[in-house]
């Protein structure tokens, strides 16, 4: 049977790893800061919006997320946090945008001098069910503006992390993946896998 993994010291894992998430435009950006590092497949499932604290969401999300599976899972979730709001929307980000649309998630802040704002992905990984998940955080600090550039995923048009002109939406893919909050979790989560050593049963791939 072929094996694939990092070392080959490491625990066995009966199937490969599986991304799952109901959001295409994440998935994508996954594969490509991935690449070949982890082998993994993807399943589009809307996991629930759960609420709490954006570590133990995302924990909780990788539990539902391996009983599903029945199998190692992998899952994040995403917030952006406004300073002046002492974090909020945080992980309900989604609801706001959908209901407010950029400009009303703009316009929170229009009392505020503070557009302070930060970027968080917590992705969580679990080997199975019933096995308790791992964390790993990737935070951008940026700030807040009027939306520019391609409004085709999230809040990507006003975004604008410290130290750039462009907004992510703005800016190529190479470059928002080279600083975003998902490839800074994702370099935590590289290094786990290459410590772990972790082998994958790939003849399900
Ligand atoms: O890099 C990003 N740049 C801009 N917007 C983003 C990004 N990453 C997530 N987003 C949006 C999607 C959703 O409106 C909310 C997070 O909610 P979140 O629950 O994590 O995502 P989701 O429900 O779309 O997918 P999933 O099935 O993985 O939970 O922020
Ligand atoms: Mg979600």
């Amino acid at each position: 049977m072929a094996l694939l993994g990092a070392r080959g010291s490491g625990l066995v894992l009966p199937k490969p790893v599986t991304f799952v998430t109901g959001n295409a435009k994440k998935l994508e950006e996954v594969r490509a800061i991935l690449g070949s590092s982890i082998p993994f497949q993807s399943l589009r499932l809307d996991l629930p919006e759960l609420q709490g604290e954006p570590e133990e969401i995302s924990k909780e999300k990788a539990k539902l997320a391996a009983l599903q599976v029945n199998g190692p899972v992998l899952v994040e979730d995403t917030c952006l946090c406004f300073n002046a709001l002492k974090g909020l929307p945080g992980p309900y980000i989604k609801w706001f945008l959908q209901k407010l649309g950029h400009e009303g998630l703009y316009n929170l802040l229009m009392a505020y001098e503070d557009k302070s704002a930060y970027a968080l992905c917590s992705f969580s990984f679990s080997t199975g069910p019933s096995v308790e998940p791992i964390t790993f955080l990737g935070k951008t600090p940026g700030k807040i503006v009027p939306a520019r550039g391609p409004t085709d995923f999230g809040w990507d048009a006003m975004f604008q992390p410290d130290g750039y002109d462009q907004t992510y939406a703005e800016m190529p893919k190479e470059e928002k993946n080279k600083i975003s909050h998902r490839s800074r979790a994702l370099a935590l989560v590289k290094s786990h896998f290459a410590e772990a050593g972790y082998t994958f049963q790939t003849n399900s791939l």
